[in-house]
C-alpha cells in the first residue's frame, strides 16, 4: 500500500493540499483583492504576465499528462491503448473547436466561455472534497450542478459585469485573428450583463437553499467553501480582467489540478505526502515536459495558420486562448471521466483515499 492511505488516518491528503496548494493561492487572492480595492494601478504589461507564464508554469502543463491518466487509474506504467485513447480524443475534438474558430469565431469564443464555466467549476467540485474530511457529504446532484454553475461562472460572469470594456476587447482580438466582424455588441451590453447577473445570483440562492436542504450548511466545509467564494467573487470585480483570469488559471485552477495528479501518481504520491512536495512536482514536469512542449510547437503552428495573427499583447493572449480552447475541449471531457471514476459527483462520501487517490 502507497502512504496514500493508511486505517488511522484514511484521508491525509487534504491537509496536505491546503497547506501547499490551497492556502497559497487563496493568500495571492487576498491580498491582490484588498490592493486594487485601495486603488492598487497595474501597468497595462504586467497584467499579461500571468497568462505569459502559464505557458511553462502550471497552466499549459497541468493538462499536459492527461495521456497518462488511463493508466494511472488501471495502476499500470504508460499503457500504450490509454495513451492512443487519449490522443484521438485531443485530435477529434481539438480539431472540430479549431474549425469552429476558422467559420465562426464568434460562436467558437461563446462556447469556449461555456465549456470553461464548466470545466473550472468542476475543478472547484472536486476541490472541495480538500476542504475537510466530510468533504461534500451530503450535497446531492442538483447542489452539486449549482456549485459547479456557481463557481464556474464567477472567473467568466464576474469580469463581464465589473470590466465590461476589457471583456469585449479579449473578444474582439480573439474573432479577430480569423477575419472582420467581430462578437455581437449586445453581449456586452447593460441587458445582456443584467440577465448575466441575474443568472448568477439565483444560481448562488439555488446552492444555498440546497445546502441548506441537504443539511451541508451546518458542515465544516460549509463557511470556508462560502468564504471562498465571496473572496473570488470580490477579486473578479476588482482586479482587471486579463490579470484576474491568467492569475485564476495559472495559481488557482491549474495547482489544484496537479494536486489532484500527484495524488494519483504512486511516486509523486508518496513523495508529496512524506513532505517533499518540490520533488513531487519535478516527477510531474518530467511527466508533463513533452506534451508542454508539443503544445507550445503547436502555438507557433496556429501563428501562422490564422489568417490575421500579429505580435501586439492583446493578439498573442488571444492566439495563445484560441489554442487553450482548443485544448480544454478534450481536457475537460477527461477530467469529467476522472470526475466520474473518482466518484465526485456521489452523495456519499467515496471511500478512504478515492478522490484523493488512485482507485484500484
Ligand atoms: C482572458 C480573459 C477572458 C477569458 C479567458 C478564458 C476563457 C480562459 C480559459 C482558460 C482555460 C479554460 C484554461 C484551462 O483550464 C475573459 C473571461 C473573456 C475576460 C477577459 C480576460
Ligand atoms: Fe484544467
Amino acid at each position: 500500500m502507497s502512504a496514500k492511505s493508511s486505517d488511522s488516518d484514511p484521508r491525509p491528503a487534504p491537509p496536505a493540499v491546503r497547506g501547499a496548494v490551497v492556502w497559497p493561492s487563496l493568500l495571492i487572492v487576498l491580498a491582490l483583492t484588498v490592493a486594487f480595492a485601495a486603488g492598487l494601478h497595474a501597468p497595462a504589461w504586467a497584467q499579461y504576465l500571468p497568462f505569459a507564464a502559464s505557458l511553462v508554469l502550471f497552466g499549459l502543463p497541468h493538462g499536459a499528462v492527461d495521456h497518462l491518466v488511463p493508466s494511472r487509474f488501471s495502476g499500470r506504467k504508460a499503457d500504450g491503448r490509454g495513451i492512443l485513447a487519449v490522443v484521438l480524443l485531443y485530435i477529434f475534438l481539438s480539431g472540430l473547436c479549431l474549425i469552429l474558430w476558422f467559420v465562426a469565431p464568434a460562436i467558437a469564443f461563446a462556447l469556449f466561455i461555456c465549456v470553461t464555466v464548466f470545466h473550472w467549476g468542476a475543478g472547484e467540485l472536486h476541490a472541495a472534497l480538500f476542504f475537510g474530511p466530510d468533504g461534500l457529504g451530503g450535497l446531492g446532484p442538483t447542489g452539486r450542478v449549482f456549485l459547479v454553475l456557481l463557481r464556474g461562472g464567477i472567473p467568466m460572469l464576474v469580469p463581464l459585469l465589473f470590466f465590461p470594456d476589457a471583456y469585449e476587447g479579449v473578444a474582439a482580438d480573439a474573432a479577430g485573428l480569423f477575419g472582420p466582424g467581430a462578437a455581437p455588441s449586445w453581449a456586452f451590453g447593460p441587458a445582456f450583463r443584467l440577465a448575466a447577473g441575474a443568472a448568477l445570483s439565483v444560481v448562488a440562492l439555488v446552492l444555498v437553499s440546497r445546502a441548506v436542504r441537504d443539511g451541508v450548511a451546518r458542515r465544516a466545509v460549509f463557511p470556508p467553501l462560502a468564504l471562498e467564494t465571496l473572496l473570488l467573487f470580490a477579486f473578479f470585480a476588482v482586479v482587471p480582467p486579463i490579470l484576474a483570469v491568467g492569475l485564476y488559471f495559472t495559481i488557482w485552477h491549474a495547482p489544484r489540478h496537479i494536486a489532484r495528479l500527484v495524488l494519483l501518481d504512486p511516486g509523486a504520491s508518496t513523495d508529496f505526502l512524506a513532505g517533499r512536495p518540490g520533488r513531487a512536482v519535478s516527477r510531474f514536469a518530467k511527466d508533463a515536459a513533452p506534451l508542454t512542449g508539443l503544445a507550445l510547437a503547436l502555438l507557433a503552428g496556429l501563428y501562422f495558420a490564422v489568417p490575421r495573427a500579429a505580435q501586439d499583447p492583446g493578439s498573442l493572449l488571444a492566439l495563445y486562448l484560441v489554442l487553450v480552447s482548443a485544448l480544454t475541449l478534450p481536457h475537460a471531457s477527461l477530467v469529467a471521466y476522472m470526475d466520474l471514476r473518482q466518484g465526485v459527483w456521489k452523495r456519499s462520501l467515496p471511500p478512504a483515499g478515492a478522490g484523493h487517490g488512485p482507485v484500484t
